[in-house]
């Protein structure tokens, strides 16, 4: 089966909260609140492509040293396996808007089961909320 990389990260503020963004209309899992980020492009390398995609979908600047590795999606979608490598970032420059249309929503940890998210997604909530606690 095919292996599908993208690069994805999870922005958090300086309240603690995580950023998640709507999957727009007409695409693959449409409504499903994600973690930002995107496809690995050929020749790229995956911290690069993560700079970019939230450069795209955000319109912010990260600096790659303050990505740090955090953990992984593994999912067996029907027609491709997804791997995902997710980042955490807390500090970037400007303030991170819905460039292409989709909305966005700064979630406390303990929420996030409040905001349905593709099932690769999933097992990667506990990690946000060992690290981070659910917020008040
Ligand atoms: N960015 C992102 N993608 C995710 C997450 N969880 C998850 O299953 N995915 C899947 C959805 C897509 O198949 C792929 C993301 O790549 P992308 O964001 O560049 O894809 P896309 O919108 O062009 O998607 P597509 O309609 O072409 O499949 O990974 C997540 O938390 N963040
Ligand atoms: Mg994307």
């Amino acid at each position: 089966m095919k292996l599908i990389l993208v690069a994805a990260a999870a922005l958090v503020d300086a309240d603690g909260r995580v950023l998640l963004t709507e999957r727009p209309a007409g695409k693959s899992l449409a409504g499903l609140w994600e973690f930002p980020g995107g496809k690995v492009e050929p020749g790229e390398r995956p911290e690069e492509c993560l700079i970019r995609e939230l450069a795209e979908e955000l319109g912010i600047t990260v600096k790659e040293p303050c990505l740090a590795p955090l953990s992984f999606a593994s999912h067996t979608y029907e027609t491709f396996q997804l791997l995902m490598p997710l980042w955490i970032c807390r500090r970037w420059e400007g303030q991170a808007q819905g460039r292409e249309g989709q909305r966005l929503a700064w979630v406390k940890p303990g929420a996030l089961r409040d905001y349905p998210m593709p099932p690769a997604d999933e097992p990667l909530i506990p990690v946000l909320l060992d690290l981070l606690g659910p917020g008040r």
